[in-house]
């Protein structure tokens, strides 16, 4: 099709078999991105060419049985040999099995593993090998390889995440992923000139450095240990637009069948409304809607800057790969967690028929909420998050500048809210800056008194950690609020998008507000009277975008086929594509199902069934 981005692609492929979860995805989302950023151009040369034509295909095997999270806990081992130059792959124990990659069991021929590298007798961390475990002739899964699917799971019901082990396996030395980290002999100037003095030298030198590597066993350092990372923090910055799109989806539907539906007479003999003008059924709809947008933006502000920070990676410049951090991995679970929570209020929303799978919304659900446990589970995603946070802090307190959307840490928490009738949008940016701010304090204060009260570092860490959690998932909102305040500003809408939109925005803010009051009233910022002008505002903005909800919700522009359900069809025409989708299902394509032979005729006419049946009743 032409089509060049990256991310555009992946999408354009899920539309083939919406929420599918293609077999060949962790191929896509992680296995190219890898080769591409963590190889060497030599293994680059060989392998992408083989990736990109579907000769190789292969997943991302990081996770085992026993560890998830804590990837320096992993248990599979590389251990060097430098008299055959080989690596040898092991899983030493039953928790060392790779345990849920996607696309792994049956699909592909290759995979990226995570192993403890060890060489000269020393381990060095968990490092990136490229395995071939299956033919490329046949299929065949390759001796020293036990691999097969995990099973049935919550949803994913598309894709063979599976298992894998290996029994001292040998690769070749060539197949660790040694962009960063090498095994062999280089001077260690080598290393530091690839970053320092990349614009200075010929790039070919920079190519030649790769393959000087001597064999003997000698490991070279990575600059940042977590370079490794790269591949998760990636897909972490492209989940934030792949939640919103989930949530964009269900608001779709949900909005669509609510102007469709009609329920209940107004008063005795009156019409039946639309559903979708019962003011309980906008509380719960137009904030997901809202926050539709808002994810959207914040996905797109992320992925852009994965792109910069990456463009500055490349140059050999890793100042930000700490911001990145915290901001990939907190709004990847601060989104998912309102994604996935707003498409089962969508769900509810549409009544019985949200619960048949014609809805379309069972399958969206399945297909985003995995985003709360993937590449990271989400409480240790904010609690990195709130790491961060906590450094800032420290820095804000030495007078040190911060960068920009973290400067307002360390404020003065004494201002009191510019809150007034008119709910402008500076002062609702201001009030979620004074509640991150506070929280973050708070946060600190406690870490600070559990260490000053004779607890050790990590203890004061646990000891903290809701509030640390707090403080990540306040600067998450305050992020995706600003940024969508910013989004409105900048952008050169006609006025009359930017009303709507501004509405919208202002929805987000203050239903935001209200749903976590206790966070900007608990120190006073916030009055009761302050509190009742955002309580009407929420009010009179249901009525403002009552007019434009099904015309907000088509400016997403899925078409039917992506969303797959009756109830969001574009023409309305949900109770015909009802009774059609019943008409179609297997049990109705007999008059008597066999089951009526089997199990109910022997209870309904148990003479005319035969002895064998009879006995089998018995
Ligand atoms: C262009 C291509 C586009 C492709 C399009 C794709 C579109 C995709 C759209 C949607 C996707 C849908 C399909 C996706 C399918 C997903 C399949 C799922 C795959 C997986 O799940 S893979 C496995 C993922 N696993 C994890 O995420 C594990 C989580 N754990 C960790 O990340 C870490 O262990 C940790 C962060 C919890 C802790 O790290 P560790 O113990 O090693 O280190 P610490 O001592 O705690 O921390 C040290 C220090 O380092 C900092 N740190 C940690 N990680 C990073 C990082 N990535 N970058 C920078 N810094 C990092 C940490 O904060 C500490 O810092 P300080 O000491 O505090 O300074
Ligand atoms: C659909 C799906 C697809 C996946 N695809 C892949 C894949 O392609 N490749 C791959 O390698 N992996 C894959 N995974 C695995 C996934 O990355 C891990 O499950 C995830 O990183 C979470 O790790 P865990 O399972 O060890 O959870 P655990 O860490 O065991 O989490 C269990 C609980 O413990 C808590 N917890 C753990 N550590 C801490 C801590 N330090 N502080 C506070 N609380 C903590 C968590 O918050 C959570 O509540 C996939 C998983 C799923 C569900």
């Amino acid at each position: 099709m032409g089509i060049t981005d990256m991310q555009e692609a992946f999408y354009y492929r899920e539309c083939a078999a919406a929420h599918e979860n293609s077999p060949l995805g962790l191929h896509y989302a992680m296995f190219l991105p890898t080769i591409n950023k963590q190889a060497t151009p030599e293994q680059k040369k060989k392998w992408l060419p083989l990736a990109e034509n579907y000769k190789m295909i292969g997943t991302y095997a990081q996770t085992e049985l026993g560890h998830g999270t804590f990837i320096r806990g992993l248990e599979t081992t590389a251990t060097y040999d430098p008299k055959t130059k080989e690596f040898i792959l092991d899983s030493p124990t039953l928790t060392s099995k790779k345990y849920w990659p996607g696309c792994l069991g049956k699909t592909s021929n290759h995979c990226v593993v995570m192993a403890q590298l060890y060489t000269q007798g020393k381990s060095h961390g968990p490092h990136m090998f490229m395995v071939q475990i299956r033919s490329m002739e046949d299929h065949s899964v390759l001796p020293g390889i036990e691999v097969g699917v995990i099973g049935n799971k919550f949803g994913y019901g598309t894709n063979d995440n599976g298992f894998l082990s290996f029994d001292k396996l040998r690769i070749p030395r060539e197949n660790m992923l040694m962009r960063y980290s090498q095994v062999g002999r280089i001077p260690r100037e080598n290393m530091l000139m690839r970053y320092s003095q990349v614009s200075r030298i010929p790039r070919e030198n920079m190519l030649m450095r790769y393959s000087q590597v001597h064999e003997d066993g000698t490991y070279v350092k990575p600059q940042n240990a977590k370079l490794a990372y790269g591949s998760m923090v990636l897909i972490r910055s492209s989940i934030v637009s792949d939640a919103a799109r989930g949530l964009a989806q269900a608001c779709v539907i949900s909005i669509r069948y609510s102007a469709v539906r009609r329920q209940t007479e107004a008063y005795p003999g009156g019409e039946e409304p639309q559903i979708l003008d019962y003011q309980t059924q906008q509380y719960r709809l137009f904030p997901l809607l809202a926050s539709a947008y808002s994810l959207q933006l914040a996905g797109k502000y992320v992925f852009n800057t994965y792109l910069e920070v990456n463009d500055q990676i490349e140059k050999g410049n890793l100042e930000s790969m700490p911001e990145l951090h915290a901001l990939s991995a907190g709004l990847k679970a601060f989104s998912t967690y309102e994604a996935s929570a707003g498409i089962e209020v969508c769900r509810i929303c549409c009544g019985g028929h949200g619960y048949s799978q014609a809805s379309g919304l069972p399958k969206i659900y399945v297909d985003v909420v995995p985003g709360c446990t993937y590449e990271g589970e989400n409480t240790v995603m904010m609690l990195q998050t709130a790491r961060y946070l906590m450094k800032c802090y420290s820095r804000a307190k030495q007078g040190q500048k911060l960068p920009g959307f973290v400067q307002y840490i360390g404020q003065n928490l004494n201002k009191k809210s510019c809150m007034s009738e008119e709910v402008a949008l500076g002062c609702l940016v201001m009030a979620y800056e004074h509640r991150a701010a506070r929280l973050v304090e708070a946060a600190a204060m406690r870490m600070q008194s559990l260490i000053q009260g004779g607890k050790k570092q990590h203890e004061a860490w646990n000891g903290s950690s809701v509030q640390l959690f707090w403080a990540a998932k306040a600067h998450c909102h305050l992020f995706c609020v600003k940024n969508f305040v910013d989004a409105i500003q900048a952008k050169s809408l006609s006025s009359k998008t930017v009303t709507v939109m501004k509405s919208v925005c202002q929805l987000y803010g203050v239903h935001g507000i209200l749903e976590n009051l206790g966070e900007f009233m608990q120190d006073g910022f916030f009055s009761g009277e302050q509190v009742g002008y955002l309580q009407r505002k929420m009010l009179a903005l249901f009525e403002n975008i009552r007019p434009n909800a099904v015309a907000l919700v088509d400016a997403f522009d899925y078409p039917d086929m992506v969303l797959g359900s009756c109830l969001g069809r574009y023409d309305g025409q949900v109770y015909q594509a009802l009774y059609d989708y019943a008409k179609s299902a297997p049990m109705n394509q007999t008059e008597i199902h066999s089951t009526y032979y089997k199990h109910l005729k022997p209870l309904i006419n148990p003479e005319t069934t035969s002895d064998a049946m009879q006995f089998a009743k018995l």
